[in-house]
């Protein structure tokens, strides 16, 4: 890369930039009491190593992963059951993919059931994510599907039917025993109608589209700083 078009700042430091926003967005939820859902992936990484400053400052946390969950506990940070945990006030977590409408592709890292799962208790999503995660149509990322082990050839045929490439994560296992099918060619017109599809393909444990419930807020960094999409308010 020219020394004209090479970023002045590393994709890490972007990574621990957003975080670092996540954090100051959510210190005032934070208390005694209070459980946070923690997502999975390089950026929540980053999370997790600056909530762990605050680690006495509220109850715990709820992994999406199991990768998450041993970065938390290896912070000192106390990782919960989620049939322990009633409510959480956020949940916050990185992107594959963001649109302007806040709708999302997920699960690079392969934890999207579990990310979808704990986004779905806690009140709001807060993604986190350097502005190249912000594309104007979703789709250029293949979408994750985890999917029933037995079923991935049939899943295959039927996303193939949408126009889709799926493809086997060799050699992945989810947290939950099964398998990913990475789709690419999906043209994705309405995020949210595609998400009811695949829920509704048998043999689907969860489609990696994040539209049916997107983030409320983003928080994007990039050269110029963080930009903000979603609620002005948390
Ligand atoms: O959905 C995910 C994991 O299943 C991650 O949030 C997504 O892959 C983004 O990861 P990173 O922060 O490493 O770019």
């Amino acid at each position: 890369m020219s020394e004209a078009t090479s970023p002045r700042v590393s994709a890490q430091t972007l990574k621990q930039q957003a975080a670092a926003a996540a954090i100051e967005l959510i210190e005032p939820l934070l208390a005694e009491g209070v459980v946070i859902g923690v997502g999975t992936g390089s950026t929540a990484d980053c999370f997790i190593d600056q909530l762990a400053v605050l680690k006495n400052r509220f109850r715990g946390t709820v992994a999406s992963s199991e990768r998450s969950a041993q970065r938390l506990q290896a912070a000192g940070i106390a990782v919960l059951d989620l049939n322990d945990v009633t409510s959480m006030p956020v949940y916050v977590d990185g992107a594959d993919e963001i649109d302007a409408n806040l709708c999302m592709i997920k699960g690079g890292g392969g934890a999207l059931t579990r990310e979808k799962i704990v986004a779905s208790v806690a009140q709001r999503f807060v993604c986190i994510a350097d502005d190249s995660k912000l594309v104007q149509r979703l789709g250029a990322f293949p979408l994750p599907l985890e999917v029933i082990p037995m079923a991935r050839q049939s899943v295959a045929r039927r996303l193939q039917a949408y126009g889709g490439k799926p493809v086997l994560r060799e050699g992945f296992v989810t947290d939950n025993g099964n398998c990913i099918l990475d789709v690419s060619g999906l043209n994705i017109v309405s995020p949210a109608e595609l998400e009811s599809a695949c829920n509704n393909i048998p043999g689907v444990v969860c489609c990696g589209l994040f539209a049916l419930a997107p983030a409320r807020i983003a928080l994007l960094a990039g050269e110029n700083g963080i930009q903000r999409l979603g609620d002005a308010t948390l």
